[in-house]
This record gives C-alpha cells, structure tokens and sequence, in this order.
C-alpha cells in the first residue's frame, strides 16, 4: 500500500478537476472521489491528458460510508480535501433538505471514515457567503458571521462542525477556505467550468452570451451603493485558487489546529466592469440589459486576504485579463463543453450508481 495520498472529494467538479492539475503537477499522490452529480468523468480524462498521469478515481458518493471505508482501506491518506457538495444559492432556497442533507449528512460521513481511519487533516471548500452582508470591506476573516440562505448555511455549520472536532480532538487539523468569486479556465483551454443547464453565475452566463447560447446577459441591479451602482465581487483565477489549497496542505504539516482564510485577491469589480473585461477578451461587445437585484445578493464581497498572504505564503497572481481570456479560449474552444463526451467511468471505478 502507497502511503501520503491526498483524498479529493469533488475532484471532478470545476474548483477541484483545477486542485488536482496542481497537485499532480507537484508529485502528489492523488485519489479523487465524485458522485458525478455535477461533473462528467471527461474531466478526468482532461486531467490524465494534461499532465500525462493517470487519476485514481472513484465514483463514490460521500454519503456511502460502506463505499468511502472502501477507499479508504485502499490507500493510506495524509489528508482530505473537500469539495464535494451542492453549491447553488438559488437552488438550496427551493430544495433546502437536499443542501442540508447532502452537504452536511456528506461531511459527517466522510470526517467519521477519516476518524476511523486515523486520518485528520482536512481543507474544507467554504465560503465568502458565510459573512453575509458583512459590515466591512475588505472582509478580514474575524468578521462576524452569518449567512442569509441554505447553502451558505451549510457552509457556517460544517465550519462549526470541523471547529469543534478540531477542539474536541487536538490531533486533527482543518483549514476552513472561504472562497470569494473563482472564474476562467486552466490556460490550455482543455478544461473549465461546465454548468449544466442555465448558468447561475455571472461568468459562465457571460461567456454563454458570448458564444452565442444565450441572448443578452441580465444585470441584476444597477441601484447598488458602488461606483457604477452595480454589485461588487473579488473575483480570483481558478488556477490561483486551486494553488491556495496546496499552500494549505502545507500548513497543516505544522499542526494548526483549526484555521480560517480568506483566498481572494482583495481587489473588487462591479458586474459592468466584468463585462467590459470580458468583452475585450472575446474582441466585441457583449450584450445586456439592467434588471432587478437578485434575491439574497449582496452588495459587496471583497476579500482582506492578508492572512492567508502571510502564514500560507500564498498570493492570487493573476489578472483579470488572464481570468477573462483563459475562460474565452476554453469556452471557444469547447463550446458545449464536455458534452458530447462519455460522462461515464470505467464500470470498476463505480462504487455508488448513480
Ligand atoms: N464555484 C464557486 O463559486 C464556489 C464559491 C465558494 C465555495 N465553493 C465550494 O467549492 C466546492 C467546489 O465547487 P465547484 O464550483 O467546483 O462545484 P462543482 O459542482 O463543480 O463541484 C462539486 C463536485 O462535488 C460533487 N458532489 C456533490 N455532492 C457529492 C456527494 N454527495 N458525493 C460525492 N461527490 C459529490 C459534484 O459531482 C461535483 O463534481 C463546493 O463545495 C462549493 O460549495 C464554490
Ligand atoms: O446572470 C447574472 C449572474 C450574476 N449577476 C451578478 O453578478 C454578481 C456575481 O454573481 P455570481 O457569479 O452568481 O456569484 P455570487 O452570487 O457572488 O456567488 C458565488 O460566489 C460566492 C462566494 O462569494 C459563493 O459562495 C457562491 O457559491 C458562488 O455562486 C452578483 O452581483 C450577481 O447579481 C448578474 O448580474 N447576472
């Protein structure tokens, strides 16, 4: 049996299919573990073809205790890291019991196989959303608290659930990463985001604009409190992120206990700047109009990432325009994204059927 594995959950998805490039870009041992849920296994198959190693991967639902314990008796993990989860605002106000379910009843499944397979250290994929409508900008991480919808109450109970593990038990270790606005696409353009459906965000709505999927992009609100009254978010390049959880792992080597950081680049833009900068990266003017605020947003969310600067060694590098272009040159090139690719596994790496 390999020792030192790191255990991704939600490898397959958007933020994680970027973390394990990263990874195995730097020689870790790496095991994924997706339900599929909302992901194709084609981004593995990107993964394999990007960095020329091949994924152990399983399609295995975090809430299978009998299948993760499968996993886990196959390897010997140093740590977990957890994205794997729902993550659509809009969708855990219609469907709360599924985003409490899956997102907390998942966690509490994969931290009791970690316990029992003495593993304890943790990266967990939180939120900016657990501030709220924070009473300071930029966000330092002391500030209080408190989410206005499902999802991103699931994100303040797990935090509250791993805290207390951390507490209860000193041998474990867990950085909690709020993440601000991840946008763009790995620069080969072979991989990126692929929503199903309608995307809910404003980038990969953009770029649909852009392709020509959908006809003219909804500003939600033009009567915000900011300089072109649009909202602001700290939108960071996926790639920067993704570096954000190795620079985590690294701290947990130096027993921490429980942390939390903020990974933004501490810079703001309004939703009009973000499509003046998208459309200098797709050459033409994209289409919009101005429509009411959307319920439960937010006025500004901006990062103070100093914290994470500092004890993790980690900056976001880069700009708006390499987050801009990268996603432009994945989205033109892959304009259907992975559809039209086998979304299956091989039939011996499914653990929980669909
Ligand atoms: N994208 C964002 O804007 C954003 C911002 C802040 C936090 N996050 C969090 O980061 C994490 C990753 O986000 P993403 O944008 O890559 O989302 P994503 O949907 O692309 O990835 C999540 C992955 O988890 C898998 N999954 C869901 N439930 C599962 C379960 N029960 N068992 C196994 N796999 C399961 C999905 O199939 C998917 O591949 C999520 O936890 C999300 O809440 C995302
Ligand atoms: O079609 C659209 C989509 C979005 N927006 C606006 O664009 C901004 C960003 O919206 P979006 O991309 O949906 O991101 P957020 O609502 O900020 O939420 C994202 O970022 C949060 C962290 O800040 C995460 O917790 C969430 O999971 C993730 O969806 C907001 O002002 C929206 O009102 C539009 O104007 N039109």
């Amino acid at each position: 049996m390999t020792s030192n594995y790191v255990l991704v959950t939600g490898g397959a998805g958007y933020i994680g299919s970027h973390t394990v490039v990263e990874l195995l870009n730097k020689d870790y041992n790496v095991v994924v573990v997706d339900n599929l849920y909302n992901a194709s296994y084609e981004a593995i198959r990107r993964i394999e073809k990007l960095t020329g190693k091949k994924v152990n991967f399983f399609q295995c639902d975090i809430l299978d205790g009998p299948g993760l314990r499968k996993v886990f008796s196959q390897f010997t993990f140093s740590s977990v890291i957890h994205f794997a989860g729902l993550k659509a605002v809009g969708e855990s106000t219609q469907i709360p019991l599924d985003y409490y379910h899956n997102n907390i009843n998942g966690t509490i499944t994969l931290l009791q196989v970690m316990k029992e397979f003495n593993v304890k250290n943790i990266v967990f994929s939180s939120s900016a959303t657990v501030y709220g409508d924070p009473p300071i900008i930029p966000i330092p991480e002391t500030c209080p608290t408190g989410s206005t919808n499902p999802y991103g109450r699931t994100k303040l109970f797990i935090e509250h659930i791993i805290r207390d593990l951390c507490t209860a038990e000193k041998e474990w270790n867990a950085a909690l990463l709020r993440y601000f606005n991840p946008a763009g696409a790995h620069p080969s353009g072979i991989m990126g985001e692929n929503p199903t459906g309608i995307p809910n965000n404003l980038m990969p709505y953009l770029s649909q604009v852009a392709i020509g999927k959908r006809e003219e992009l909804s500003v939600f609100g033009d009567d915000y409190k900011t300089r072109d009254g649009t909202a602001i978010r700290d939108y960071i390049h996926v790639v920067d992120l993704s570096l954000g959880h190795l620079a985590a792992l690294e701290k947990l080597n130096v027993n921490p206990g429980c942390v939390e950081y903020n990974l933004g680049t501490g810079h703001g833009s309004t939703v009009l700047e973000m499509v003046r900068a998208f459309s200098k990266a797709v050459g033409r003017d994209l289409p919009y109009k101005i429509c009411p605020r959307r319920a439960g947003d937010v006025t500004n969310l901006t990062a103070d990432p100093r914290k994470a600067n500092s004890e993790l060694q980690w900056k976001a590098e880069k700009s708006l325009e390499e987050m801009c272009q990268s996603l432009w040159d994945w989205q033109s090139k892959n304009p259907e994204g992975f559809e039209g690719c086998d979304p299956n596994p091989p039939a011996e790496c499914i653990i929980t059927q669909k």
